[in-house]
């Protein structure tokens, strides 16, 4: 734990501090901001519970703090805007794309999303998983979040533009020093996006050292 002089929780990133949820017992880690923790695990293990108690979503115990404010001193929505969560299937409420972005946002569309403007003008219904995913992104990083929770962001996404997406998220990470946890399971992944992984392994979140 990252702690400063006074002993409170270090004004940088996201801290969690015996955070349960679920089956998930006691889960203790700092992310920094600017970098990324990967976060693997069986299906069903807890992972995307975990993502959501970080996001304010689900109940759970423990403590978390985002740049030493803790999530109980905040409002839900003031939290959600700050730590934003891309779940691995996005939600949409309305039927065209650039009703979900700022005007800004739909008008700065990165190159690296691979998707011509006009894709603010399309209907939701049309997109595919993939187009679905790497706007899900852009829509998050429109929010100019501080905290960053990816569960399984390229898993829709063949292999070069998994690697494309990747490079371009990292950029954005550094740039906007973003705290992120990122849930993968491809070891190659985590081995080129991760400055620490975990895994879950039965209740206990336990440090990944090395490969995979
Ligand atoms: N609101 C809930 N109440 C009770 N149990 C839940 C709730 N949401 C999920 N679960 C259960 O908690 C367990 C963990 O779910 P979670 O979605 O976090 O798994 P995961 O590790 O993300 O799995 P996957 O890799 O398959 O997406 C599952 O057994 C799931 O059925």
């Amino acid at each position: 734990m990252v702690r400063n002089c006074r002993g409170e929780p270090a004004l940088t990133g996201l801290v969690l501090e015996n955070v349960s949820v679920g089956a998930l017992r006691e889960v203790s880690l700092t992310v920094p901001g600017g970098q990324v923790v990967c976060l693997s695990g069986p299906s069903g293990s807890g992972k995307s519970r975990l993502l959501r108690a970080l996001a304010d979503l689900e109940p759970h115990g423990g403590r978390i703090f985002l740049k030493g404010t803790n999530q109980l001193d905040m409002p839900a929505h003031q939290w959600r805007g700050r730590v934003v969560m891309v779940p691995a299937d996005s939600q949409w409420w309305f039927d065209e794309v650039g009703a979900h972005f700022p005007d800004k946002a739909g008008q700065r569309l990165p190159p690296a999303l691979g998707l011509p403007p006009e894709v603010m003008a399309w209907s939701v219904s049309r997109l595919s998983s993939g187009e679905r995913q790497r706007l899900a992104l852009w829509r998050a990083l429109s929010l100019e979040p501080q905290a960053l929770l990816l569960d399984e962001p390229t898993a829709n996404l063949d292999g070069e533009t998994t690697k494309a997406i990747e490079a371009w998220l990292l950029g954005e990470i550094r740039q906007r020093q973003l705290a992120t946890l990122w849930v993968a399971h491809d070891p190659a992944q985590i081995q080129r996006v991760a400055s620490a992984h975990y895994r879950i392994h039965g209740a206990r979140l336990e440090p990944v050292y090395g490969s995979d």
